[in-house]
């Protein structure tokens, strides 16, 4: 898998439907992270967890309480397999490639088409760190010590910046001129970064509006 050159990339779930097939400690992890972002859940899964149970009975999740079976793919976005049967992760995989579509089986790299990396998020702020499954040991690792150097401040600077995206697409004329704009800010002297882990945000609001004042065409 070292030689495998994986494709980065942040997934909208918003709505889709996402199976998991198998809902043991594993299935329920994979739920929840599914949940987390919003995805569309349905578990397949004839035993499952009492914390499953509790999600399918509030109406988090649409729980089909009986094997899997391979029509159970359609219309599905993304499947991820967690049973204890390899035959049945074996399935899966092969139902859901003859689709072209996204499936992971749990911690059996043949079986995937994606892999999950581990993720540092605060807020908007998402750091995922991946070794190409060459130690998933190791990359819980760099996500403790990633944690501890990007947290909140990184995050709440974001925060500000979106807050005056709009601005500039609406002001300043060029990708270059808006580009300047965003750089000054968050390369800028003083450090945003240092402001706001001082739990100083005016100064770093202060900041943003000097930017928009410096970068501001001026009005004939
Ligand atoms: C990151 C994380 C995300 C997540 O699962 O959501 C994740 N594994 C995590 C934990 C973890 N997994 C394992 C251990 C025991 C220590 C160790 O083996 O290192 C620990 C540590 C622990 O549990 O504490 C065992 C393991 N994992 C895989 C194999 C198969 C093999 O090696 O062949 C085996 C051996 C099984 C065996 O020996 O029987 C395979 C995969 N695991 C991946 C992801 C993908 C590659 C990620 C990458 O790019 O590095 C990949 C390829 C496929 C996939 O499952 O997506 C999550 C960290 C959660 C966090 O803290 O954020
Ligand atoms: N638990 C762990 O810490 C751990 C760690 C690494 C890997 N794994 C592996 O991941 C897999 C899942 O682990 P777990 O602890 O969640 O397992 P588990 O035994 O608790 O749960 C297995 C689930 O698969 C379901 N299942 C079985 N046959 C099925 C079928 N035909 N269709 C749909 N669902 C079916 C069961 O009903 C159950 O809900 C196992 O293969 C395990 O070896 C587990």
């Amino acid at each position: 898998m070292l030689d495998t050159p994986f494709y980065i990339a942040c997934l909208k779930l918003t709505g889709r439907r996402c199976v998991v097939v198998g809902g043991g400690s594993i299935g329920l992890e994979k739920v929840e992270g599914l949940l987390a972002c919003d995805g569309r859940v349905v578990l397949i899964a004839p035993q499952a967890e009492p914390e499953l149970e509790a999600l399918a009975q509030e109406g988090s999740i649409e729980w089909l309480r009986r094997p899997y079976e391979t029509g159970d793919l359609e219309a599905t976005f993304i499947a991820i397999a967690a049973t204890n049967d390899t035959d049945v992760n074996i399935g899966v995989y092969n139902d859901a490639e003859r689709r072209a579509m996204l499936v992971n089986v749990v911690d059996v790299p043949p079986l995937c088409n994606f892999i999950l990396p581990a993720i540092v998020r605060t807020g908007p702020l998402a750091i995922a760190i991946s070794t190409a499954g060459a130690s998933p040991a190791l990359a819980k690792r760099i996500k403790a010590e990633i944690a501890e150097s990007f947290g909140e401040p990184y995050a709440r600077l974001a925060v500000l910046l979106n807050e005056v995206r709009g601005w500039a697409k609406g002001t300043l004329p060029t990708y270059q001129d808006r580009k300047a704009f965003f750089e000054a800010i968050v390369n800028g002297e003083p450090d945003p970064v240092e402001l706001l882990r001082a739990g100083d945000e005016t100064a770093v609001r202060a900041l943003i509006a000097d930017a928009q004042r410096a970068h501001e065409p001026a009005t004939a």
